[in-house]
C-alpha cells in the first residue's frame, strides 16, 4: 500500500525534507535498511517539456538526463523573458526527478552573451526589478538544484554567460571561444551571488584576479585556472563528456548526493535569501549612474558598429 502510495504522488513526494521524513519512517516500520529503501522509490518520471521558444528542454528517456538548450537569437542575451523561461524550466526539472541536466545553447558560436545589454541600458526600474528577481530566481534554482548540473559551453560565454556556466557543478568548453566576468570593464559592480559562484569554481586568489581585472580568458586558459573542466572540440561532444560526468552519480544514492550539494552550497544560498532586496538596491543604484549608464550606452555601440 505504502508503494503503491509512492507510485501515485511521486510529484508529491519530490521535496527532500518530505523523502526523507518518509524514508525515516517507512524504514522504521518495514524495518528496511536505508539503501533498499530507495531502490523501492518510483522509477523516475520523465517528461515532456511544454514548448517555450526561448529555452527547450530534451529529457533522454533512458539517462533521464535532460538538456536545457537557450535559444534567443542570435546571442542569447538574458532578457525578463528567457529568465522567465529559464526559471520555469528549472521547476519543471525539480519537480520531476530527472537525474541531470546539462545547460547549452541554440546558437552555433555564443553559449550566452550575458545579461541583454538593453534591460540595462536606460532601464524602467519596474520592468528591471522583475528582471532582477528572476536573476536572482533562476541561481537560487540552478546554483541550488536538487539534480547534478553541468553546462557544455558550446561559444563564447562573456559576463552573465560565464556565470550561467559556473553556477553548474562541471564546464565542458569548445576551442578558440572566450570566457570569464567582465562586469567591472563596464563600470558593473559584480553582485553578492556572481562573487559565491566564482569563488566555489576557482581559488579565492583567481576569482579576486578575474574579477576586479574583467578578464575575458580563452577557452585553454579557463582550463589552466579551473573556470572549466574539460575542452571538447565541439558541442556534441561536450555534450557526451557532460554526460559523463553526470552518469557517475548513477552509483551514488541522490539523497546523499543533493544533501551533501545543499549543505556546501547553503551558506552561498543564504546570503543572497536574506539580501535579495539590498542586493537590488545596490545594483540598481550603481546601474543608473550616469556615468555607468554612458560606458553602457557606448559598449552596445561599439558592438553594432563592428
Ligand atoms: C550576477 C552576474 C551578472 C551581473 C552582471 C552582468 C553584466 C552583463 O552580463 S552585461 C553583458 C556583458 N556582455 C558582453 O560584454 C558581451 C557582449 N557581446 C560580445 O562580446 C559579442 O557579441 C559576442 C562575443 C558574445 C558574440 O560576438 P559575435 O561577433 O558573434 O556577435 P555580435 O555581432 O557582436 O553580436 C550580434 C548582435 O547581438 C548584439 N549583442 C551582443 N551582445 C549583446 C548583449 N549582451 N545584449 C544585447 N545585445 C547584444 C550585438 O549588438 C549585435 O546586434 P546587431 O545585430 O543589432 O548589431
Amino acid at each position: 500500500m505504502l508503494l503503491t502510495l509512492f507510485e501515485s504522488h511521486t510529484h508529491f513526494f519530490l521535496s527532500m525534507f518530505q523523502k526523507m521524513i518518509l524514508t525515516k519512517i517507512i524504514s522504521n516500520t518495514l524495518s528496511l535498511h536505508k539503501k533498499q529503501l530507495i531502490e523501492w522509490l518510483p522509477a523516475v518520471r520523465y517528461f515532456s517539456s511544454p514548448t517555450n521558444p526561448l529555452v527547450n528542454v530534451d529529457v533522454n528517456d533512458k539517462s533521464g538526463i535532460a538538456v536545457v538548450t537557450m535559444n534567443r537569437k542570435p546571442v542569447n542575451g538574458l532578457s525578463l523573458e528567457l529568465f522567465e523561461a529559464m526559471s520555469k524550466a528549472l521547476d519543471d526539472l525539480e519537480n520531476n526527478r530527472i537525474r541531470g541536466a546539462i545547460l547549452t545553447s541554440s546558437c552555433p558560436t555564443v553559449f550566452s552573451a550575458g545579461l541583454d545589454l538593453n534591460e540595462l541600458y536606460q532601464p524602467d526600474k519596474k520592468r528591471f526589478k522583475a528582471f532582477w528577481t528572476t536573476f536572482q530566481d533562476v541561481w537560487l534554482k540552478l546554483y541550488g538544484s536538487s539534480f547534478p548540473t553541468a553546462a557544455a559551453i558550446n561559444g563564447h560565454a562573456p559576463a552573465g554567460g560565464c556565470f550561467l556556466a559556473i553556477s553548474c557543478e562541471y564546464r565542458v568548453m569548445c576551442p578558440d571561444y572566450k570566457i570569464g566576468l567582465n562586469e567591472t570593464r563596464l563600470g558593473i559592480i559584480a553582485p553578492i551571488f556572481l562573487r559565491a559562484s566564482m569563488r566555489n569554481t576557482v581559488s579565492n586568489r583567481e576569482a579576486e584576479k578575474a574579477l576586479t581585472l574583467g578578464t575575458l580568458y580563452s577557452t585553454e586558459d579557463a582550463l589552466k585556472i579551473g573556470l572549466i573542466d574539460e575542452i571538447a572540440i565541439y558541442k556534441v561532444k561536450a555534450i557526451e563528456r557532460c554526460e559523463n560526468f553526470l552518469a557517475q552519480f548513477n552509483n551514488v544514492s541522490s539523497i546523499a548526493r543533493s544533501f551533501t550539494k545543499r549543505s556546501l552550497r547553503q551558506k552561498d544560498l543564504e546570503e543572497l535569501e536574506n539580501c535579495r532586496e539590498e542586493d537590488f538596491n545596490i545594483f540598481w543604484s550603481n546601474l543608473i549612474e550616469p556615468s555607468v549608464q554612458k560606458q553602457i550606452g557606448d559598449y552596445m555601440q561599439s558592438l553594432k558598429k563592428k
